[in-house]
């Protein structure tokens, strides 16, 4: 539950947040595949409820367990699943199975469904009174009775403990293993007792096996807890269940680039910033949630609204040898709770695709960004690899190796221009942050490597990017 099911030549998930099943089917084969992206992180599957204004937080608020969203419906989503694992893509689903809707009277899902919520009745699951707990709302987040048994502002609290609830989840997840997903992002499972979740993971079959996977694959598990360290609930409880969403990762990345500490003490990245164990966390840099600005993280969160240190963050997580490293791509926003883009019936729009290959109709796709896609090459090139020969100038400059096979280059402040070790075999390397190999020839920066692995290294603090990236795979 710790493996995340990918191909070996692959590595990254990347959470296209709120797109359309048919537009990921499409991005798995015209990008992903192509850029060496392991896996999509999907927006919840379930039916939820039709709030208003359409605020992105709706699909967090399930009316029942149909696939039937406005991403689309099951046989869509199938279909979806079947062409990104066609092309080596894996799926990865946003279980919410901590609650239903608030309490808004009688609502009506993106499937038609209804259900009283009033009454905690959801008869298209179905769901009565008997299977949620009390009606207390979370008050104190340092009383873990609370933060399990309690709403979550509000949401219908649904009680893992009861065998029907149990089951209903157990058959969802399973269905969804049936059409051939890798894993699932397990949504506030901090407000869910370990027991429940240990019951229930342990009833989700083995992946299917016409999808690719070898036989006895256990699903890929990742375990949203938000965890800074200073509540009653500990990330500690869920280690033995998955993987863990580090938010401290998020947190102090963007505290880093934002020039809170100096990248010199990014020597020790990792555990040695009080992080969880490597092999348990889930890192990224930016999530649906903290980008908005008041998730956890607070206003430190870099987005793609800050891109040079942006793209300098996600840079570092992807050389970085720490975690299993998850990519944001998002819709532009101004609003903190405005939905994906919509046409007037309030469906949503397909991202536009430009021929320079960023997206259009309000669409972000961080994950087509050069420095961003290229890192993931990076990373697949580096794979195995440790970090080795870490220099730094003692402040704003830092550089280090992976292994024989990459090399990168930050400066937060200063210029860099110097003989470096790169510890890669002699030969003409494409930095990769400033342009592609394509034809032979490197559209950006060129690095010449010399014998035993020394070059001369030259990266401006004025420059577009603040990083210097070369590896085997971009070599002339
Ligand atoms: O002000 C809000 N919420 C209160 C502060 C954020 O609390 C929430 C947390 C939350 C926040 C901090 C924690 O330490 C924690 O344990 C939980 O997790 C959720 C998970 C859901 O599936 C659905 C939700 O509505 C929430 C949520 O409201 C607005 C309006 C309602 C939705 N929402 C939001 O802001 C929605 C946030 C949201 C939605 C989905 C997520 O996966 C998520 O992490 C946050």
């Amino acid at each position: 539950q710790w493996h995340e099911n990918m191909w070996n030549n692959r590595n990254t998930i990347v959470h296209l947040f709120e797109w359309k099943w048919n537009d990921i089917a499409d991005e798995c084969e015209r990008f992903l595949q192509h850029k060496g992206y392991g896996g999509v992180q999907v927006s919840p599957v379930s039916e939820n409820a039709i709030i208003g204004h359409r605020p992105w937080w709706e699909r967090y608020q399930p009316v029942s367990y149909i696939i039937a969203t406005r991403s689309g419906n099951e046989a869509e989503f199938s279909s979806m699943v079947r062409r990104c694992n066609n092309v080596g893509v894996r799926i990865y689903v946003d279980m919410v199975i901590n609650h239903m809707t608030g309490n808004m009277g009688t609502v009506t899902g993106t499937g038609g469904s209804i259900a009283y919520s009033d009454i905690k009745s959801y008869p298209a699951v179905p769901y009565n009174a008997s299977h949620f707990n009390s009606g207390c709302s979370i008050e104190n987040y340092n009383d873990p009775y609370q933060v399990r048994n309690c709403a979550l502002v509000g949401l219908r609290d649904l009680h893992q403990g009861s065998d029907h609830v149990r089951e209903r989840i157990i058959n969802f997840m399973n269905h969804l293993i049936d059409l051939g997903v890798a894993g699932f992002r397990i949504d506030a499972a901090k407000h869910m007792w370990p027991g429940d979740l240990q019951y229930i993971f342990g009833q989700l079959k083995d992946l299917n096996t016409s999808h690719g996977y070898s036989a006895g694959r256990r699903p890929f598990i990742f375990q949203e807890v938000i965890d800074l360290g200073n509540e009653g609930v500990s990330f500690k409880e869920y280690l033995h269940l998955g993987r863990i969403t580090e938010f401290k990762h998020s947190q102090k990345i963007g505290e880093v680039f934002r020039g809170l500490h100096q990248l010199t003490y990014l020597s020790n990245w990792g555990e040695g910033w009080d992080f969880m164990a490597s092999l348990s966390a889930l890192v990224f840099v930016d999530n649906h949630d903290n980008q908005r600005g008041h998730g956890a993280g607070g206003d430190k969160i870099l987005t793609y609204k800050q891109s040079k240190q942006y793209k300098m963050a996600v840079a570092f997580m992807l050389a970085h040898p720490y975690g299993s490293t998850r990519v944001m791509s998002s819709f532009a926003f101004t609003d903190s709770e405005i939905g994906p883009p919509q046409d007037s019936n309030q469906n949503i729009i397909s991202p536009g695709i430009n021929a320079d290959d960023t997206c259009s109709n309000g669409w972000v796709c961080e994950h087509r960004w050069r420095q961003i896609y290229n890192m993931v090459g990076f990373r697949n090139a580096v794979r195995g690899t440790g970090l080795n020969d870490w220099w730094s100038n003692g402040s704003q400059q830092i550089a280090f190796c992976r292994g024989g096979s990459g090399f990168v280059a930050f400066t937060n402040g200063g210029t860099i221009s110097r003989t470096m070790q790169t510890c890669l075999p002699a030969g003409t390397y494409c930095d990769v942050i400033s342009g592609n190999l394509i034809n032979g020839r490197c559209t950006g920066k060129t690095v010449t490597v010399a014998v035993f692995g020394w070059a001369h290294i030259q990266l401006a603090d004025n420059e577009q990017d603040g990083v210097l990236a070369i590896h085997i795979n971009a070599r002339v």
